[in-house]
This record gives structure tokens, C-alpha cells and sequence, in this order.
């Protein structure tokens, strides 16, 4: 029968696979009747995701649906049908196949959809009448156990053939331990549990590393890598096993993550000095769940013929369909309701599913947007619920209160010559107040962190009037030449307001400001004629990457970047970069350069300041919170 050409394949099969599965819709798939054969069904899904490796639902229902026609294709045998299988799955293991087979027996109201679907693919009836293929399903089966044992009967000669694969013949089942020895099966990843002895891991390491491992460090490596396994968390496990084997050995590694639990509990069993420990071993093995007991089930099976595999296999789906037949699951909440049910039972079905872990794999709360579990909203919010929306009333934030030591610095207070600088202002703010002393009159780095509008431009001029102090010559006039300061601003657009701005204010002081974005480029001798370059962080960055002439790089002495707080994503590399090589600079040259940050008010700001190299100690971040906002919102 192997050897000659499949029979033609029935209508609804034919039907899907001219949609194919990826194009196939859920309209017209078999959809289960019963509480048993729904659960029948769901197993069947999740075995043939774990072949297709996590494809969308629709098209592992596509699958499915295939796979039902060709199981309940009685012109098919069992050899043939895995082939047809297979062709849709890729190879499979022996033990899936059976375990697809007798899903399928237990399936018992797929006719019915099939018959739906074939009514309302006209056209495709056409195409198989002009092939003249006779469409014909199993009649539906009885759900009484005699008669599922009737078709094994039945097929018992395949299942013989069958069996002829097996290398061990144990009964596997698991999401876990879906696979065995059998020739090309699941690409090699498969491992018989008959075969783990006390040395196993040894020599498969051994053998990875193609005997070039010297024996004593291979049973090192061999000892630690059990350690590792047995911690069961899969994420740190995989990483510590990278860790282990040095960022090489992937396919081991994956062999080893596949089969994780066979490797561990085995190779602890094979090494119990007796009877008795080994006996504890397997008691702690039938505590902890389905996939073990199912693993201890594999090691005491012995050479089980297809039949008898057939039928244990059998006999758990249906007890598994009774348990939930039995009242104990209401239709509604089946799946929340039937999730405990399994649990609790240690159930087959529930060895089949893999459920997602989803606390495992939740980020951590920090470094996310949003995810704040609470959010508590300042005092005197209130919120009112509407229909169809709630109004949520937040307070304005009532101006900080003046503290008796804070002063205003007076623009009279500043030294005669800065005056200028802040023609048409009388006073300093509090923002800028606070930050006065030490923008003016330190060299240190700088982090401020205020509200829009709170005046952050003066204070970014007060760090620029401390460079030009540093360069004032005793007669009052400014030796310009020594030094260049850096304006880095994200927008274009804002580089030309920084441009005009600056320009505007510091002309009196001959200080040459000039743009340096994008497509505007400027010669050697404009750039020797500015003090100020105003450019975008891009920019920056490819000017003082490039080898080439550093001559006015070298003489950057204060770096101010402004609205630090848009520089995030995609352009935080870019800012890193600026940073890492001023700082480099300053190391190479031994000579000191500013840096300035002005940034909206952030809850990072310590991390910021940390990043721009802000002695905090020395108190050169300075933060201010949205009640220093000049106008409230
Ligand atoms: N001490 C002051 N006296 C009078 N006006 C001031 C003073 N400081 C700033 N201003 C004015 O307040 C306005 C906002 O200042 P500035 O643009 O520097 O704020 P900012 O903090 O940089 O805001 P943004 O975050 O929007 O850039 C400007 O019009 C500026 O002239």
C-alpha cells in the first residue's frame, strides 16, 4: 500500500487545501457540537501548534480541518495518512501521529461540518464531480467505548506498520515530552528517556564539543549544566546555559531546554545508590504534575505494541471528555471552570496545552510607560462619572510658596559688564535665582530640570557669560578666540530661534552666533569668526566623529544641550554619543569642558544628571516641579 499512488482526497480536504490553510477563513471549519469533542478538538489544535511552531489560530483551524478529512478518509491507511499529515506538519513523530489518530476517532461530529462546508463551496463540488471522486466521510462514530475500540481493531495492521518506527515503542504523551527516538522526527530534538543513564549529559557534551573536550572538565561543565537545568525557570535557565557554554553551542543548548525535565529526573533516578531512594525519587516525580508522571509512565513502559498505545491513548481522551461531560463544567465558563478542573486532575488535556506563563513573562514595572499599578491623583482631584465618560478634576497647582531664604537676584547684583545681556529684565527668577551662583560663577556641570516657560534660556546665558568672564581680558574687552561653545538644540527650527535669540542678546559682547544644522555648512573662517555654534545633535555627532580638522572641536569649552527631554528613543544614541566623546575629550586634553542640560521637568532626573556627568553632591542639578510654573495650568 505504501508504494502505490494515494487515493484522490474528499471534498472538503480538496476544498482547503485550493484556499490553502494561510488563506483559509474560520468560515466553513469544523466547529464541535459537544463538550467532548470541543476538548478533543482543543487538544488537537494545540498539538498541531506546537508542529506548525505557534502559527495564528485560523490557520492551525485550517490545519486542523485538513488533517480531520484526512484521518476520517477511510480509503486511506495509517502510513498513508501520516504521509498526507505530513505534508501539511512536516514530519511528525510516531507518538503525535498516534496521538492525531486517536483525537480524530474521538471526533465524532466532524461530518456534519464537512457536509456545511462542501454545500457552500459550490464551485469546488463542481471540480470534484468532473473528477468523479466519490466524497465519503466515516459514518459518525457511537461515543460508547466498544465501538472506538472497533476502529482500532481496525487499523491495527498500520498501527503495527506503525510501530515497526518506534525506537523504544514507550508511550509518550505531553506538551512537554511530545517526541521520541523515531527516525527524522521533530529535527533530532527528540530524546528516548531509555537512553538517559547517570552519564548521559556527559557524553552529549562531550559529543558536542566533538571529544575535544578534555573528560574531567567535560563532567565539570557536565555537573553544573544539571544544576542549571534543575532550577526550572526556563528564561534564567536558558541564559545561565549561554552563560555556561559561552555564547556557543546552540543546538545543544536548545536540545538540552527541550528536554529539560526527561534530562534531570532521569539522570536523578539513574543515579540513586538504591531502591529506596529511587522510589522517592518517583514519588516526587507523580507529585509534581502530568509531565512527570508521564515521563515515569515512559520509563516503565515496556516495548507497548501500537494497539496498546492506541488504546491508553484513547482511554485518557475519554476520560478526560467524561470529566468534563460530567456536570462539573458549566457551558459559559468552560475554560476558566475547566482550566481548574484540569489542574486539579493533573489531567491529559492539560498536559497537551502549553499555557503561557503570563506573570512569568510580564515586564518589569519599571522602564514601562503606564505601568503604574495605582495612580494616585493630587489632592483635591475629584472624579465624576458621566454616561459613557468619567471627568477627572485636577487642582492647579498652587504656586511654591516663597521660602524667606530664597531671594530674587536683582539684574543690578550681577556684574556691571552682564548687564546687557538681560536688557529689559529686572530681576532673575526663582528658577533662575536658584540656579544663578553656580551658573555663573562655577565651572560646574549643570542639569535643570523646570517647567516650559519657567525661563531656562537665561539660564543657559548665564552659563555662556561665565565663559566669556573666563576670557575677559581686565580692560573689559573679551578675548574670543580661546574658546567656542556648543548649542545643541533637537529642532532645526529651534536652532534658528537659539540663533536670532542669542545673537539678539549677546551682540554686545561681539559674540558671533551662527547655525550649524543640516544643509548649512559653514567655511573655515566663519567657524574661527563664531563663538557660538547653535546645531542639532546629528549634526554634532558627525562633526566630532569625523578625523578630520578637530581644530575648533578642541576649543569647545562649554556644551549646552537644550530640551534634553526630546532626545529619547531613537535619538538617545545620538545624545549618548555626544556626551561619551566630550567626556572622552576632557580625558585625552586634561581640560575641562561644561557640560549644560535644559530639560522639561522629568521623574528620571537623577538618572539624567548622572548621564551628563552632574557632580550631585556639588549641587548642579537643580530640579523644579510644575509649581514653579509662571503660569499654572
Ligand atoms: N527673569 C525674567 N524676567 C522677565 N522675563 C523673563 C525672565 N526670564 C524669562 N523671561 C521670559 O519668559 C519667557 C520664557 O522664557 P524661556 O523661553 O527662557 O523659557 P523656557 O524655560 O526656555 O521655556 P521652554 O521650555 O518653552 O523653552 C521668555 O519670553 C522670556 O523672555
Amino acid at each position: 500500500m505504501l508504494g502505490e499512488p494515494l487515493p484522490a482526497c474528499p471534498t472538503k480536504r480538496r476544498r482547503l487545501r485550493e484556499e490553502s490553510v494561510l488563506t483559509s477563513t474560520e468560515e466553513g471549519l469544523y466547529q464541535p457540537k459537544t463538550k467532548e469533542t470541543r476538548a478533543t478538538y482543543e487538544a488537537m489544535l494545540s498539538v498541531i501548534q506546537q508542529q506548525l511552531g505557534g502559527q495564528p489560530l485560523n490557520i492551525v483551524s485550517a490545519a486542523a480541518d485538513e488533517i480531520l478529512a484526512v484521518l476520517k478518509n477511510d480509503v486511506f491507511k495509517n502510513p498513508d495518512k501520516k504521509k498526507e499529515i505530513e505534508k501539511l506538519l512536516n514530519p511528525i513523530p510516531n507518538n503525535v501521529f498516534d496521538q492525531l489518530v486517536a483525537m480524530g476517532k474521538l471526533i465524532t461530529d466532524f461530518q456534519d461540518a464537512s457536509d456545511a462546508g462542501a454545500t457552500t463551496a459550490n464551485s469546488d463540488d463542481a471540480l470534484d464531480d468532473d473528477m468523479g471522486v466519490a466524497v465519503e466521510f466515516e459514518e459518525n462514530e457511537e461515543d460508547d467505548e466498544e465501538s472506538d475500540l472497533d476502529m482500532v481493531q481496525e487499523d491495527e495492521e498500520d498501527d503495527d506498520e506503525v510501530a515497526e518506527h518506534h525506537g523504544s515503542g514507550a508511550m509518550q504523551m505531553g506538551g512537554v515530552i511530545d517526541d521520541d527516538d523515531s527516525g527524522d522526527a521533530n529535527e533530532g530534538m527528540s530524546l528516548n528517556v531509555q537512553d538517559i543513564d547517570a552519564y548521559w549529559l556527559q557524553r552529549k557534551i562531550s559529543q558536542a564539543y566533538d571529544q575535544q573536550i578534555d573528560p574531567q572538565q567535560c563532567q565539570k561543565l557536565a555537573e553544573e549544566v544539571l544544576t542549571i537545568l534543575a532550577e526550572g525557570n526556563d528564561r534564567e535557565v536558558e541564559s545561565k546555559l549561554f552563560v555556561q557554554f559561552d555564547y556557543k553551542q546552540f543546538d545543544l543548548i536548545k536540545f538540552l531546554l527541550r528536554n529539560q525535565l526527561k534530562i534531570v529526573w532521569c539522570t536523578r533516578l539513574q543515579r540513586a545508590q538504591d531502591q529506596e531512594e529511587r522510589k522517592k525519587i518517583e514519588d516526587e516525580m507523580k507529585d509534581l504534575g502530568p509531565n512527570l508522571a508521564a515521563i515515569l509512565e515512559q520509563l516503565h513502559a515496556t516495548r507497548a505494541t501500537a494497539k496498546e498505545r492506541q488504546k491508553i491513548l484513547e482511554k485518557n481522551i475519554r476520560e478526560e471528555a467524561r470529566r468534563l461531560k460530567d456536570g462539573s463544567v458549566g457551558d459559559g465558563d468552560r475554560d476558566r471552570r475547566g482550566l481548574v478542573d484540569r489542574d486539579a486532575d493533573g489531567g491529559w488535556l492539560q498536559s497537551q496545552r502549553q499555557l503561557l506563563d503570563l506573570e512569568n513573562i510580564a515586564f518589569e514595572q519599571v522602564g514601562l510607560f503606564m505601568a503604574n499599578k495605582k495612580c494616585d491623583l493630587p489632592e483635591g482631584s475629584y472624579r465624576h462619572l458621566s454616561k459613557g465618560y468619567e471627568e477627572v478634576h485636577v487642582p492647579a497647582l498652587k504656586p511654591h510658596q516663597l521660602d524667606p531664604k530664597e531671594k530674587l537676584i536683582k539684574i543690578s547684583e550681577l556684574p556691571d559688564w552682564a548687564h546687557p545681556a538681560f536688557k529689559g529684565m529686572t530681576q532673575l527668577n526663582r528658577v533662575q535665582s536658584e540656579v544663578y551662583e553656580t551658573a555663573l560663577y562655577s565651572p560646574d556641570n549643570i542639569l535643570l530640570c523646570a517647567p516650559t516657560g519657567a525661563g531656562k534660556t537665561n539660564v543657559a546665558v548665564l552659563t555662556i557669560l561665565q565663559q566669556l568672564a573666563l576670557n575677559r581680558n581686565s580692560d573689559g574687552s573679551f578675548n574670543h578666540s580661546d574658546y567656542k561653545i556648543v548649542y545643541v538644540a533637537p529642532m532645526k527650527a529651534l536652532v534658528a530661534e537659539v540663533v536670532g535669540n542669542l545673537s539678539n542678546r549677546l551682540q554686545v559682547y561681539d559674540v558671533k552666533v551662527r547655525e550649524l544644522s543640516g544643509d548649512q555648512t559653514l567655511t573655515r573662517q566663519q567657524i574661527e569668526e563664531t563663538q557660538i555654534i547653535v546645531t542639532t545633535p546629528e549634526k554634532w555627532d558627525i562633526i566630532t566623529r569625523k578625523s578630520g580638522d578637530r581644530t575648533y572641536t578642541q576649543l569647545v569649552k562649554l556644551l549646552i544641550i537644550d530640551e534634553i527631554h526630546l532626545l529619547h528613543d531613537n535619538r538617545g544614541p545620538v545624545l549618548e554619543s555626544i556626551v561619551a566623546r566630550t567626556v572622552r575629550q576632557i580625558e585625552t586634553t586634561k581640560e575641562h569642558i561644561r557640560l549644560v542640560g535644559l530639560s522639561a521637568t522629568l521623574p528620571n532626573y537623577e538618572d539624567e544628571a548622572l548621564f551628563l556627568r552632574v557632580n550631585l553632591e556639588k549641587k548642579g542639578l537643580f530640579h523644579f516641579d510644575n509649581s514653579y510654573r509662571p503660569v499654572p495650568l
